[in-house]
């Protein structure tokens, strides 16, 4: 208790600091675009269709779908942006702790749309739309919720990229993730590489990509891509996704968020740098609401 009052007053600065660092960087994500990224922008925009759409609810966990059944919701160009857009906004929700990535009508994504790659088939378009999906799906995986992809029906090409940029992937018992980026003559390019050899390791990594080997739930959960399968057909998987992401979520949303901004840190920096972010972010928490109910309560953990 003594290191309690007497700290109070530092800690509470740094807590300052840190909401006035979050909050800078915050509007800095989202109202700084270079040029190169607006001209990306406007060409993505020539191809409509579908939609990704963004429902924030009570409970703080909130649900984003991939919304363009007609095309197995493929990436059009004004999805990605629309990505990007709903990514910015969740970026800026203080009150959520949880996010749902879904597909619209029973399947979660089948890639970029390909009428549209055909279109920006030159190298330099598609570099430019690879940088654009590779930060938006950095910014997605970065952001201060644990997420989770319910994958139901196909994930195929840039659709398994994007499992991968959430924290949790969780799959009904008839769907199917495939990388088939080599069948495309492609690499991912949206970071999917990066992310599936952190979360599966490089051996893995090789069976999925070089092999575009099919990943069922069961084969899923063997490489620890997978971390739960849903049954299909036994209720809604929608409010099962709900309730299994609530066992994580449960709680005060500043500890939670603090939660995800320590274990990102642990995963993306160096230890020295992690372990300063870590004291840091521990400083938001310590002496706070949540901390001082649950020294109240004299909570026992039994
Ligand atoms: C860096 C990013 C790399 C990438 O993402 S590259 C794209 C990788 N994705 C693909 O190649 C998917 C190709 N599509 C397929 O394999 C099959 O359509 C798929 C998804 C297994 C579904 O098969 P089925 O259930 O038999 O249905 P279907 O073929 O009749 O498809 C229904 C309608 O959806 C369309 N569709 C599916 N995936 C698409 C895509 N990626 N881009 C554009 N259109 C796509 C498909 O053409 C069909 O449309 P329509 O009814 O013929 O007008």
């Amino acid at each position: 208790m003594a290191l309690c009052s007497v700290g109070r007053p530092l800690l509470q600065n740094t807590r300052h600091a840190l909401g006035w660092f979050f909050k800078q960087k915050q509007t800095f994500c989202c109202k700084v675009h270079d040029s190169q990224e607006e001209e990306i922008r406007k060409k993505l925009q020539l191809f409509p269709g579908g939609s990704i759409d963004l429902q924030k609810q009570e409970s703080g966990i909130a649900v984003m779908t991939v919304n363009n059944p007609a095309r197995m919701n493929a990436f059009s160009g004004s999805m990605m942006t629309e990505l990007e857009e709903r990514v910015c906004e969740l970026e800026t929700w203080t009150e959520g702790k949880g996010l749902i990535v879904q597909g619209a009508a029973g399947t979660f994504c089948s890639g970029s749309d390909l009428n549209a790659v055909r279109a920006i088939s030159n190298p330099q378009d598609g570099m430019k739309m690879c940088m654009f999906m590779q930060k938006t799906l950095t910014r997605l995986l970065r952001l201060p919720l644990i997420s989770v992809a319910l994958v139901e029906g196909k994930a195929l090409g840039g659709g398994a990229e994007l499992t991968t940029a959430c924290d949790f992937r969780l799959m009904t018992s008839d769907a199917m993730i495939q990388f088939v980026h080599k069948h495309m003559g492609l690499v991912p390019g949206w970071g999917g590489a990066a992310r599936l050899v952190r979360i599966v390791g490089s051996q893995n990594a090789l069976k999925l990509l070089a092999g575009s080997r099919k990943v069922d739930p069961d084969f899923g959960k063997q490489i620890g891509l997978v971390d739960d399968v849903l049954t299909v057909g036994e209720g809604n998987t929608l409010v099962d996704t709900e309730r299994w992401l609530s066992q994580f979520t449960k709680g005060s949303a500043p500890v939670i968020r603090a939660v995800k901004k320590v274990v990102l840190s642990g995963r993306e920096l160096s230890l020295d740098e992690a372990l300063t972010t870590e004291r840091h972010v521990f400083g938001t928490v310590w002496g706070g609401p949540a901390n001082l109910e649950a020294l109240a309560r004299k909570t026992k953990h039994k």
